[in-house]
């Protein structure tokens, strides 16, 4: 169900700096909604609800919630208005790179959620949502700390595609945050067509990075990995997975991929997931699988602004680019 809504000023807490231009609610409990900036950019966030439905076995027969320790109420906050990464498979970085967001304004997506939301104030927060937070480093921090305070947040993740040195700052300038890396892939061959920005950033270097984060923060850090069909869903990716994350300092979450018409990808059986999961947990990693958040609304990242990714689609020639599968 969507709905297009006027702008509402909060009487508590003055002006807001976000305000709310579209909202969608899914049959799952999600909520998308699509924030206008003060110069009328626009950002998405996505409000979800973990539970117990949401945890899986990890080899020890332990049960790990998917983010953390958290379950509840989790608000991903975008930290960027378009990303200029321009990963082939996501519909942000198939939009313009518009500019960062302040600090104010990534909390305010949180406020203005609480505010909007009847229900529980969020127990995490993570930038997951719109843009590559370690290439907005500054205002980033800046936000964690405001958040550090705000009512309710009791945990903080940042995810990235691991960008260095900043991937090192977060670590020694951010001890609360945990972190999820975007890995997808198990070679540099591959993840140099899906994430341009590998190039400079190496499996190697990033892992090496996201191992130190986990050894400062004592916390595992999450390895996101999205399966697309025929790409790096094999038996050999996984294994290759199995020899690439020491166990003590990574886990791995699964993901399925949100189609984004236009692009070269498609999303794998759940067969495939599954077998994908049993071989790394057999391999002694742990492992679980994120459920598919918000699939009847264009739950992913930039999906609802995809008027603005369809403008840019031929301009960026990721097809041309990418000839995966
Ligand atoms: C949107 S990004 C934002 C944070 C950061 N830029 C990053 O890439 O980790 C958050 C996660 O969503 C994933 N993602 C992007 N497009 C997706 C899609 N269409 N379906 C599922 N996940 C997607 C990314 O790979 C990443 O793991
Ligand atoms: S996946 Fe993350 S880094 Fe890549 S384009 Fe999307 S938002 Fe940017």
């Amino acid at each position: 169900m969507q709905t297009t809504l006027s702008p509402q000023a909060d009487p508590g807490s003055g002006t807001p700096l976000v305000v709310p231009a579209r909202r969608a609610t899914s049959g799952d409990g999600s909520i998308k909604t699509v924030w206008r900036l003060p110069d009328g950019n626009q950002v998405e966030s996505l409000s979800f609800t973990l539970g117990d439905a949401d945890s899986h076995a990890t080899p020890d027969g332990r049960v790990a919630t998917p983010v953390q320790e958290s379950r509840g109420h989790v608000v991903c906050v975008s930290s960027q208005a378009g990303c200029n990464v321009a990963c082939t498979f996501c519909a942000t970085g198939l939009m313009p790179m518009r500019r960062n967001l302040t600090a104010e304004e990534i909390v305010d997506q949180v406020r203005q959620t609480r505010l909007l939301e009847e229900r529980d104030v969020p127990s995490r927060v993570i930038f997951a949502g719109m843009g590559e937070p370690l290439l907005n480093l500054d205002e980033v921090l800046r936000a964690v700390s405001l958040l550090e305070t705000e009512p309710g947040v009791a945990h903080i993740s940042v995810s990235t595609m691991g960008v260095l040195p900043a991937l090192d700052r977060l670590a020694e300038e951010a001890p609360s945050v945990d972190l999820f890396l975007s890995l997808h892939a198990t070679t540099d061959e591959v993840r140099d067509r899906l994430v341009p920005l590998n190039k400079a950033n190496p499996i190697t270097d990033i892992l090496r990075s996201a191992e130190n984060f986990a050894r400062t923060h004592g916390r595992v850090t999450d390895v996101s990995y999205l399966l697309f069909n025929g790409v790096n869903d094999s038996d050999a990716d996984a294994d290759r997975l199995v020899e690439l994350l020491d166990p003590r300092y990574f886990r791995v979450q699964l993901l399925l991929w949100n189609e984004v018409p236009g692009l070269p990808f498609s999303r794998v059986e759940e067969d495939v997931i599954l077998r994908f999961r049993e071989r790394l947990l057999a391999g002694g990693l742990p492992t679980y699988i994120m459920p598919s958040k918000a699939q009847d609304i264009d739950g992913g990242c930039g999906q609802m602004l995809t008027e603005a990714a369809k403008e840019h689609r031929v301009a960026r020639s990721h097809k041309a680019m990418l000839p995966l599968v």
